[in-house]
């Protein structure tokens, strides 16, 4: 079993921080943009091999599972939201596993990353993560499909930073990056960003509609100039949502444009991530290509609605040697 010691070690960075990096972007660059040019061949067969490359065993998978935890933003998006569910969630991002587990494995106060709501749940969920350094995530300008008039897209950013809402998760208008318009796509993301204020703000390209990679690299570059602190893949309502390729795309155009400019942007996989084991593989991807400045809640998050059950129920069968049942785990 693992001791207090090697996991507060292996961890003492991963706990939700309360600060994170903000990207003041840059003009745009439409030299670079049109000089991003994607080997998707080679992508896809890397994207292929990730999986049984790397396997991470007994202590040190409960640490990477841990860190995990500490990197979801736990999301309900459904029609049917109710205070209720999102009072439940908020209890579960508080206390993401069992009390007497997380005790063991040395880590007593880990939390989720953040909550992410809809607008209409955000003072619900602020009032129930009072007392904590949880942040509320709401997505924003007519989430999932980004279609509503831009007016309108603008003010309800404006109404969920104003409803308490720290981060904003934007959809971008994905005709801008299917006709290569990446002026208006810059102009629209610049307006994102300054409607937010303060709060962070994570750019959606929905990666399942954009057709090619390197539209997906391109659209990537274009939010990152127009000042997104996080690009995130997908709504979760796509037909196709996170998926390895994209990742390994987004995180080389998070790398070149630190490279570029020395400026942090986060990176958000969203969308049926469910099981632990591939949260395993996007970690490993991340320390591979991007290093491990970039495995800190404040730089990494996974958008997922049902991962944390399946991660606490490896961590208890890591603990006791069982599994327990996963009706178990209804949240999370
Ligand atoms: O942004 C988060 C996603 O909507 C969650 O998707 P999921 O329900 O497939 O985990």
């Amino acid at each position: 079993m693992a001791t207090r010691t090697d996991l507060s070690i292996n961890l003492a960075s991963g706990l939700p921080q309360t600060t994170l990096v903000r990207n003041d972007g840059m003009a745009l660059d439409l030299d670079w943009v049109a000089g991003v040019q994607v080997n998707t061949s080679a992508i896809e067969r890397r994207a292929k091999t990730l999986p049984g490359r790397r396997s991470v065993k007994k202590d040190y998978q409960a640490a990477w599972l841990l860190k995990a935890i500490a990197c979801i933003d736990l999301t309900t998006l459904s029609g049917d939201d109710t205070v209720g569910r999102v009072g439940r969630l908020c209890a579960k991002a508080r206390q993401p596993v069992r009390a007497d587990l997380l005790e063991q494995l040395g880590l007593p106060g880990l939390t989720t990353g953040a909550v992410c709501v809809y607008h209409d749940m955000i003072p619900a969920a602020v009032k129930a993560l009072q007392g904590t350094n949880i942040p509320v995530a709401a997505v924003s300008t007519g989430f999932p499909a980004g279609l509503s008039p831009l007016h309108l897209r603008i003010e309800e950013i404006r109404e969920s930073v104003k409803a308490g809402a720290s981060e904003i998760d934007i959809v971008i208008s994905r005709r801008h990056a299917l006709s290569g318009d990446w002026q208006a796509l810059y102009d629209e993301m610049r307006a994102f960003r300054t409607a937010c204020g303060d709060a962070h703000v994570k750019a959606i390209l929905a990666t399942g509609e954009l057709g090619t990679l390197r539209n997906v690299a391109r659209a990537s570059l274009v939010c990152m100039m127009a000042g997104a602190d996080f690009i995130k893949t997908s709504t979760g309502k796509e037909p196709v949502n996170a998926t390895l390729p994209v990742t390994l795309t987004m995180i080389r155009a998070i790398r070149d444009y630190y490279d570029r400019t020395g400026i942090y942007v986060g990176y958000k996989p969203a969308g049926g991530i469910s099981k632990a084991k591939d949260a395993l593989v996007y970690l490993a991807m991340i320390k591979d290509e991007l290093g491990d400045r970039w495995l800190q809640p404040d730089l990494f998050r996974f958008g997922a609605s049902s991962l944390l059950g399946d991660i606490e129920r490896q961590l208890e069968h890591h603990i006791t040697g069982s599994y327990s049942a996963s009706h178990r785990h209804p949240i999370g």
